[in-house]
């Protein structure tokens, strides 16, 4: 059984409680939430004081996505604020096992992102003290891009290495899954699925996520 994360950056910011409450009713179990400094990414979206808004408002996993330079400077602010599970990407960490290290010391689940041209082979030595690798399935930086193809291989690669190594962690897919395409990254090992646009661009909610679901049986 797949995961369904909404990404909160394709809803209406100015209606942002009750575009998340549709997701919620809908059923999906994580709210991923992309938080972009404008310097690991050329895009600027939010922080902390957000999340604790949400924060009790909402029955969802927490999911941040981290997309920000030295993260280990604000991991503690996105605990407080209400995260159950704090992503980093590898690119961003020079000491990546310390940062997993002081997100678990939080009580918070952890997770390492990979931008596209991240190898697998980057995470090998970590892989039994995280709770998920998230796979970018596009540049990160903006919701609406297209899904680059040659990320299935590299779903594939890390399904071997989980296996291989006997870990049981999540592998998340995010940027630009569809109805369509989910069924590519389900079989490939996705367990859980990130969308942005194609989930709060739609004009039926419920509908779409229950495509999701059904398109994800492998
Ligand atoms: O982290 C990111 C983008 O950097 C994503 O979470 C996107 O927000 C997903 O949006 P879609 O590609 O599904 O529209
Ligand atoms: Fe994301």
């Amino acid at each position: 059984m797949i995961k369904l994360a909404p990404s909160i950056l394709s809803a209406d910011f100015s209606n942002l409680l009750s575009d998340i409450k549709v997701v919620e009713d809908a059923g999906c179990e994580y709210l991923h939430i992309d938080v972009m400094d404008g310097h690991f990414v050329p895009n600027i979206t939010i922080g902390p004081p957000v999340i604790s808004a949400l924060k009790g408002k909402i029955d969802m996993v927490f999911d941040v996505h981290l997309m920000i330079e030295n993260p280990d400077k604000y991991i503690e602010a996105f605990a407080d604020a209400g995260a159950d599970l704090i992503v980093v990407h590898q690119e961003a960490c020079t000491h990546l096992h310390r940062t997993i290290q002081s997100i678990k010391a939080l009580g918070k689940k952890a997770g390492v992102a990979l931008n596209p041209a991240t190898p697998i082979e980057t995470i090998k030595h970590i892989i039994h003290d995280i709770d998920m690798v998230l796979i970018m399935t596009v540049n990160p930086g903006f919701g609406g891009q297209k899904f680059i193809e040659s990320m299935i291989p590299k779903i594939k690669e890390l399904k071997s290495l989980c296996l291989r190594e006997n870990v049981n962690i999540d592998i998340q897919v995010d940027g630009g899954i569809t109805p369509e395409n989910v069924k590519k990254v389900v079989s490939a090992g996705a367990n859980i699925i990130v969308a942005g646009s194609a989930i709060f661009g739609s004009n039926d909610i419920k509908q779409t996520v229950k495509l999701f679901r059904e398109n994800s049986v492998v």
